[in-house]
Formats: structure tokens, C-alpha cells, sequence
């Protein structure tokens, strides 16, 4: 069997639910050998973001070339870059290779902390989204990045082809957690839309949630497998994820990796 291997490019989550933590679980989940570049060392947890440190843009640089130079992986996907330096940085990298490139656009936190800084939308829009494969915006992120309002199925299928046709990513899926009913997400991969959709759970625990889902993403793609292949995959898995949610902290939960080996068993509802 070939071993496949991907790469986050994010930050932290020391209590383990999501940032690069939550990658590498999922990585291992979906049998990818996971590695990962830090941009932002951050301490929170189930209730929020207490503080956040940047790495030095040198220091990033120097983890992505020692993985990079010496393992090159199947996939690579990015979640928080925090400032305008690491986006261009990290584009500067990712420019010239083939390798599948997923962007989970993370801006905001749940808990509202601000994980980019403002002036760096327009970066991620101009330098990073047209080297991408897919990006998986949530609602409050895919309207910063198309400039309109997301209240509707209709309006989530127009961000989406906006991101492709005009804001130049391969493909994108608008992810409806933020929305009313069911957990219905839209792909859109320059031809066609495609709904995934799930039953909304009554959990609050969905820390982690975008970065799980693009990390299944990624790893699928490094195995070779089309983009509509791998954000059903990553839809199957984290419906499990958050079905089986894990009653941890004492705040919002993380979602848990091992949900999809737990096929039959009553969920936690109404925690
Ligand atoms: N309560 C829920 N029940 C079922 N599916 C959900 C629920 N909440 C979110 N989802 C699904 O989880 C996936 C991630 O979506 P969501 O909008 O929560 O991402 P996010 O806001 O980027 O997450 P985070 O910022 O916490 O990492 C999507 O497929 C979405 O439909
Ligand atoms: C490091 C990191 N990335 C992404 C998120 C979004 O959930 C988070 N809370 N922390």
C-alpha cells in the first residue's frame, strides 16, 4: 500500500478540538500519515480564546521547508493565518506546486475571537483562493468573502459560484451549520451543485467542527479521491463527529473523531 500524506498549515488548539490538534486527528482517522507547519501558537479551549501568539515568518518558512523538502505531501490545507505576511508567504510556497490545496477560511472563532486580522481578507481573496482546490467557508465567512448577505439556500449557491467564477477557487461548499434546519452544505465545483446534508443535531458541542470537515477533505484528496468524493467523506464523518459529540470542558465540546466507529449506538441529544 503507498502511503499517503498531508499537511495543515494553522494554528493551535491546546485543548484539542480543533486548529492543527483537530487536523492531525482527522489525518489519522482517514489513514493519512498527518504532519503540520504552526502559524499561530493560541490558548483556548471549550470556552474561548484567552490569548494568541504569531510565529515569526522566518520560523514559519522554516517548518514548511522541513517538511516540505523531505516529505511532500499528497495534500496540504490551511486554517488559521492570522496576518497578511503568512498569506503571502504561504502562497509564495503553494504557487507553483500541483498538489491539492484546501482553505477553510477560518476568520472568527465560535466563541466571536477574532482569528485574522481584518486587512487580511482581501489577501486570502487575491493570493490564496485562486491557488486553492476547495475552500469551505461557513455563512459569516463566505459573506466577508463575496460581500453579501447568506440567508437562503439560493444565496449560499451564489456565494459559492462566486468564489469559483470569480474569485478563481477550482471548487467551494458553503457550509450551512450557520443556518436554519437542516445542516445542509452546497458544493460547487464550477459545473455543478451538490447538497450534503445531514439532520441538525441539538449539540452545542461544535468546537472544531469547519476544521475537522476540511481536514477529511484534505486527506480524501491525498488518496487520490475527486473533490465530490472527498466533501461527501468529510460530510459523513463529521455528522458522525457531532452526533457522537464529546461532553468535555465546560464550554462548547469538541466533536469526536472516532464518531463513525459508533454506527448504531444513541447519539447524545440534548446534552
Ligand atoms: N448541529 C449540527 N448538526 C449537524 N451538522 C452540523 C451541525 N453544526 C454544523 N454542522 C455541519 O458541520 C460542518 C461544519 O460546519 P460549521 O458551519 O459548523 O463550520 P464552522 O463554523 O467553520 O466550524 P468551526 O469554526 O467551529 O470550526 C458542516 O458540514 C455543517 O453542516
Ligand atoms: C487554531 C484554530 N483554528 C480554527 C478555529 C476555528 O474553530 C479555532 N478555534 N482555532
Amino acid at each position: 500500500m503507498t502511503i499517503k500524506s498531508a499537511l495543515t498549515i494553522a494554528g493551535t488548539d491546546p485543548s484539542g478540538g480543533a486548529g492543527i490538534q483537530a487536523d492531525l486527528k482527522a489525518f489519522q482517522e482517514r489513514e493519512v500519515y498527518g504532519m503540520s507547519v504552526i502559524t499561530s501558537v493560541v490558548a483556548q479551549n471549550t470556552l474561548g480564546v484567552q490569548q494568541v501568539e504569531h510565529l515569526s515568518i522566518p520560523f514559519i518558512e522554516q517548518q514548511f521547508d522541513a517538511v516540505w523538502n523531505d516529505i511532500k505531501p499528497d495534500a496540504v490545507k490551511t486554517g488559521m493565518i492570522a496576518t497578511i505576511e503568512m498569506m503571502e508567504l504561504i502562497a509564495g510556497k503553494l504557487e507553483n506546486t500541483d498538489v491539492p490545496y484546501v482553505i477553510d477560511p477560518v476568520m472568527v472563532a465560535k466563541s466571536g475571537h477574532s482569528l485574522m486580522e481584518e486587512k487580511s481578507r482581501e489577501v486570502i481573496r487575491n493570493m490564496l483562493i485562486p491557488l486553492s482546490t476547495v475552500v469551505t467557508p461557513n455563512v459569516p465567512e463566505a459573506e466577508l468573502l463575496v460581500g453579501f448577505t447568506i440567508k437562503t439556500l439560493e444565496d449560499a449557491e451564489k456565494a459559492a459560484k462566486v468564489i469559483v467564477k470569480e474569485l478563481g477557487a477550482k471548487a467551494a461548499v458553503v457550509k450551512g451549520g450557520h443556518l436554519e434546519g437542516e445542516a445542509k452544505d452546497v458544493l460547487y465545483d464550477g459545473n455543478d451543485y451538490t447538497y450534503l446534508t445531514s439532520e441538525r443535531f441539538p449539540t452545542h458541542h461544535t468546537h472544531g467542527t469547519g476544521c475537522t470537515f476540511s481536514a477529511v477533505i484534505t486527506a480524501e484528496l491525498a488518496k487520490g479521491k475527486t473533490i465530490k468524493q472527498a466533501v461527501e467523506a468529510g460530510k459523513k464523518f463529521i455528522t458522525d463527529a457531532i452526533k457522537y459529540s464529546l461532553k468535555l470542558g465546560n464550554g462548547n465540546g469538541p466533536t469526536n473523531h472516532w464518531g463513525h466507529r459508533l454506527q448504531g449506538l444513541p447519539n447524545q441529544e440534548g446534552k
